[in-house]
């Protein structure tokens, strides 16, 4: 099977720190990958060079075949690619639903009026936000918040969904919650992305992880494998461990 997200050699610089050093990988259509590492290995830096929210110093981007390395965010989420955010920033003077509705101009195939409120109403249930649309974005909670995000990105009709540590945060029965929608995702075929901390989301959900260290890819392979590597495991827990 071809893949549907194709990174080739990705680079990324801030000044004298390389931030990505010549990562490359690939996911086939349905497949759920971890991108794990420890703190500042450079996983936002590659989810944000795959969305169009940075610019690549080198390497290439490409979705279902297609050239997609020097587009901004608009442009990469009209081929498929939505993402949700480490933190969640709605807009704060909007509703739950507004917020959700931004994301469907963005669509591949954007919709107005009625049709546009169906997609909305139909991702707020999908979350368990059934109803509340017109609640006041600050009324929510945090897994509320979490909910809206996963709308806010579904609602653009990905079939790439980047989801950068979503689960962060969550206590253990909402983790489950969580976990669970994901699945469902998962069970309707969508591609996705998933940079986490969360080794038990990490095991229920990804079938192969790739793992950063300092910028670069160490270890990649199917997860209860790579997960005992003793190279990832230094690498997240120093020289002691390993
Ligand atoms: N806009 C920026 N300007 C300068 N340095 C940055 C910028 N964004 C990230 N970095 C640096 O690049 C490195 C990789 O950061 P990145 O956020 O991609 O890591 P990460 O693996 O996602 O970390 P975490 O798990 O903590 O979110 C870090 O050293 C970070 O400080």
């Amino acid at each position: 099977m071809s893949a549907q997200l194709e990174i080739s050699n990705l680079h990324k610089r801030f000044g004298g720190l390389v931030a990505v050093k010549s990562v490359s990988f690939d996911l086939k259509p349905g497949e759920v990958v971890g991108l794990l590492g420890p703190n500042g290995s450079g996983k936002t830096t590659v989810m944000n060079m795959i969305s169009g929210a940075l610019p690549c110093d080198g390497g290439s981007v490409r979705v279902g075949g297609k050239d997609v390395t020097a587009l901004k965010p608009h442009k990469v989420s009209k081929h498929g690619v939505a993402r949700t955010f480490q933190l969640v920033r709605p807009l704060p003077t909007l509703t739950v639903g507004e917020n959700v509705l931004l994301s469907v101009a963005y669509s591949r195939k954007p919709k107005w009026g009625r049709a546009a409120q169906a997609i909305v109403d139909e991702k707020l249930e999908f979350v368990g936000l059934a109803g509340r649309g017109d609640e006041k974005v600050t009324n929510l909670n945090y897994i509320d918040q979490k909910r809206m995000e996963m709308a806010r990105a579904l609602a653009a009709e990905p079939e790439i969904l980047l989801l950068d540590e979503w689960l962060a945060g969550l206590n253990p029965s909402e983790l489950r919650i969580g976990i669970d929608l994901v699945q469902h995702l998962q069970g309707q075929g969508m591609t996705i992305l998933l940079v986490e901390h969360i080794m038990e989301a990490v095991r229920a959900l990804c079938s192969r992880c790739i793992v950063m260290s300092a910028g670069e890819k160490i270890a990649e392979g199917p997860s209860a494998e790579v997960l005992q590597d003793p190279v990832v495991i230094k690498a997240y827990l120093g020289d002691d461990h390993a």
